[in-house]
């Protein structure tokens, strides 16, 4: 059978970038998905809010909810200080595979840990898996029905602190409506729409940052 649309944006970052920069990863698979074809990544445009969130937080500890093939795992990963750690959650093994791939040619292996399964599942784990006491930062970019329920599951497992700071995907589109309205209706969190556009298109989309007020 013929490779599928990660493998071939793996083998775009094998052809186009250099190992171990991580800049030059994120630019190989920004030129394939707006000139090849597209996929699912945060993207270029979005991507700078991400970085500019991400810098002015300066995680220790950063959730992602859906690796996909790493895209945004390496765009996060490279502004963490040295000693933070970024876990991102992944159900498809083979999504997995490939973002672990991607991650390690942009040399940043020894940051982030790819874990296999469901989100639900997972969360309620962190402490004890991977020790981890907060999250300082998450980024959302799952199935959009689950920003919710993993929101309040996080509240609920205490993994969330005074001032975590919640980054949410695709608010507009393909659009989160339950978690814009749970959010911004929420005396626990401060609630912020960064208008953007939808990867690699002239869609209207955004992200929707969220600080926890505890
Ligand atoms: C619950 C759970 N646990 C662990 N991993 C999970 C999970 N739910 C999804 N995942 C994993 O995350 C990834 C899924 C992300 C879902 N993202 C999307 O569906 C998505 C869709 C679009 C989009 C926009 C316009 C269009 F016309 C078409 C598509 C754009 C995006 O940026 C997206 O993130 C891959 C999946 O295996
Ligand atoms: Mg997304």
């Amino acid at each position: 059978t013929g490779s599928s649309r990660p493998q071939r944006m793996l083998k775009a970052v094998q052809k186009n970038a250099t190992k171990g920069d991580p800049q030059s990863v994120i630019s190989a698979i920004d030129h394939y998905c707006r000139h090849k074809e597209w996929a699912m990544n945060v993207g270029d445009d979005k991507g700078l809010i991400l970085d500019s969130v991400l810098t002015e937080v300066n995680p220790s500890t950063a959730l992602e909810l859906g690796t996909y093939c790493g895209y945004s795992t390496v765009r996060i990963a490279r502004l963490l200080s040295p000693g933070s750690k970024l876990i991102t959650v992944e159900f498809n093994p083979a999504f997995a595979e490939v973002a672990r791939q991607i991650i390690a040619y942009a040399g940043l292996q020894d940051k982030v840990t790819v874990v296999e399964g469901p989100s639900g599942d997972l969360i309620p784990k962190m402490k004890e898996r991977f020790g981890i006491r907060y999250f300082d930062f998450v980024f959302l970019d799952h199935w959009k029905d689950r920003y919710v329920p993993d929101t309040k599951l996080l509240e609920d497992c205490g993994l969330l602190k005074k001032g975590t700071v919640l980054l949410a995907d695709n608010v507009i589109c393909p659009g989160a409506p339950e978690y814009l309205k749970y959010v911004r209706n929420s005396a626990h969190y401060e609630s912020r729409y960064y208008k953007s556009n939808l990867e690699y298109t002239k869609v209207e989309d955004g992200l929707e940052k969220s600080v926890f007020l505890g």
